[in-house]
């Protein structure tokens, strides 16, 4: 489905990004692993289409990732900092979202608030959220349009441990489903309970795959 060739990413004189070739396939969810800098969100950044590759090419379903496509066409993303806008329900959110695809239905949304832990008739602004609700908020976002790919950057570090086991049996749902899930993480819990397979980034390049 995502097929990485040679990407390489220069910022300034810093390599972010060095030769990296991997494969990824529906239905799998690939734990991404690495020290702080070690250029894991660079590269969910990449397969996004939010960066452009000095050289080198990332494929999604055949498509080029900045020359025939601008990003992935089914995609879900939550990198770094969310950005669920804060003078919104949750709702509004994912209805102002749903009018650029035209996938989403108001059940889809609903379902997807609820299933993140919330009421979808919640009258507060996501402004007025804690930090893992608004964690919570960016999964629903994330995953209410059920993509075919969903990048995930830290998902659950802020999120209560009950909350964790809540998140962690949406993502399995989404991979049953079919979705492909990259997901970054520093938490080794997440990683052995969700990946099917791990990837190890260091400086930039990927160091070990299994
Ligand atoms: N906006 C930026 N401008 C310049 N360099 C950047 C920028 N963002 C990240 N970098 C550099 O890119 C490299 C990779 O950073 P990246 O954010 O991908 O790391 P990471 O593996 O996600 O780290 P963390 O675990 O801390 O989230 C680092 O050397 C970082 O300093």
């Amino acid at each position: 489905m995502i097929v990485i060739e040679q990407a390489t990413k220069k910022i300034g004189r810093n390599t972010v990004l060095k030769d990296v070739n991997l494969n990824f396939k529906e239905g799998t969810i690939y734990g991404l692993r690495g020290r702080n800098g070690a250029g894991k969100t660079m590269l969910l950044r990449a397969i996004a289409g939010l960066i452009k590759l000095d050289s080198g090419r990332i494929l999604v379903n055949n498509q080029q990732i900045r020359k025939e496509i601008s990003f992935p066409k089914s995609l879900g993303i939550l990198i770094e900092n969310n950005n669920v806008l804060p003078d919104f329900t949750l709702k509004k959110n994912l209805q102002l979202l749903a009018k650029i695809k035209k996938i989403a239905t108001d059940e889809m949304i609903d379902d997807a608030i609820l299933r993140v832990g919330f009421n979808p008739n919640d009258k507060r602004k996501v402004r007025q959220f804690s930090l893992g609700m608004k964690q919570r908020a960016a999964i629903a976002q994330a995953i209410f349009e059920k993509p075919d790919l969903i990048l995930l950057d830290e998902p659950t570090n802020a999120i209560d441990v009950e909350g964790v086991r809540e998140m962690r049996k949406i993502f399995e749902l989404e991979k049953k489903r079919g979705a492909s899930i990259i997901l970054a993480s520093h938490n080794p819990e997440d990683l052995n309970v969700l990946a099917d397979e791990i990837i190890v980034m260091a400086e930039g390049r990927v160091v070990n795959e299994k």
